[in-house]
């Protein structure tokens, strides 16, 4: 197996990531368009970890703005084997109050303008993506979060809106009832990519508010979850630095094999392959391409 490659996706609130030692910026070029922002590549103990705040220094970037392609491309460039992303987000439930982390389980997306797959016309491609995070990562993640005593859950769906608006209030009384534990709006199509470029992924929702469909309470207060998104985002970076101590020097292969998504997904035969979009594909399907 692959020497394990830890990569986090800093969101909201997160733009670096403290007790990273010795760290190099890499400045990875992608045929897919512009990183979010350099690479930041460094070690926590033994653990080689590399960082990408996904809407760039200073909040650049927002969510339907951001290149997920790109991002995740680089991220495999770079030899990422498995993916924590860190996003802040509201709640559907009571028992998920502001400062829950939320290792979600599913994914509902509800995006309609952003480019979501690597694949397309020259080379088509279904992977699997009904179990869309890797339990493992998410057990070990789950750990971390126990052993640094921050109050998390383990599964939850997590529903990605478009925005950049938050919710009106019959849209969040819409995906409560539609089963989401949580709402955001970057993890479409960041996990559906990071699942055809086979890392493994496993997210980190940090619940910030209640969302807006609690018919009695304010709705969503900006200032409010900017408040404690400060708090999330402390509490992440001992997540990250608890996850990256205790994490195994070879990646561990997927249960749901997140790590070998493309096995049998290309359907275009060889023949009929786009020789252009086939060099893009290099990276993110080197290992079936040949390339
Ligand atoms: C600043 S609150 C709304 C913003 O926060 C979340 O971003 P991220 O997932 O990158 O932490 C949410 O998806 C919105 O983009
Ligand atoms: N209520 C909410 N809706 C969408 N994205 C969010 N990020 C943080 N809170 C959110």
């Amino acid at each position: 197996m692959a020497k394990a490659v830890l990569g986090v996706i800093g969101g909201s609130g997160i733009y670096d990531l403290p007790g990273l030692a010795e760290v190099e910026t890499l400045d990875v070029r992608s045929p897919w368009g512009e990183p979010s922002a350099p690479l930041k590549r460094g070690r926590i103990g033994a653990t080689t970890i590399v960082f990408l705040p996904r809407h760039g220094a200073g909040h650049r970037l927002s969510p339907s703005d951001i290149d997920y392609r790109a991002n995740i491309d680089a991220l495999k460039r770079v030899g990422v084997t498995d993916l924590v992303s860190l996003s802040a987000c509201g709640s559907y439930r009571e028992d998920l109050p502001p400062g829950t982390f939320v290792l979600a389980d599913q994914f509902i997306d509800r995006t309609f303008r952003r480019a979501s797959s690597f694949f397309g016309a020259g080379c088509v491609a279904h992977v699997a993506f009904s179990d869309p995070v890797a339990p493992n990562l998410v057990a070990r993640v789950a750990r971390a979060a126990a052993a640094e005593g921050v109050a998390h859950v383990v599964g939850g769906a997590y529903v990605c809106m478009e925005g950049p608006q938050f919710s009106t209030r019959a849209e969040s009384v819409a995906y409560k009832a539609m089963g989401a534990a949580i709402v955001g709006m970057t993890n479409m199509p960041e996990a559906k990519l990071a699942r055809e470029a086979e890392i493994a992924y496993a997210t980190v929702g940090m619940v910030t508010d209640y969302d807006a469909w609690r018919p009695h309470e304010a709705g969503v207060d900006v200032a409010d979850i900017l408040a404690v998104m400060r708090e999330n985002g402390e509490k992440a970076a001992r997540l990250i630095a608890r996850l990256a101590a205790d994490f195994p020097e070879e990646h561990e292969p997927c249960p749901v094999g997140s790590d070998r998504s493309l096995d049998f997904a290309l359907v275009t035969a060889p023949e009929h392959r786009d020789p252009a979009l086939l060099a893009k594909l290099d990276a993110v399907a080197g290992r079936v391409l040949g390339s």
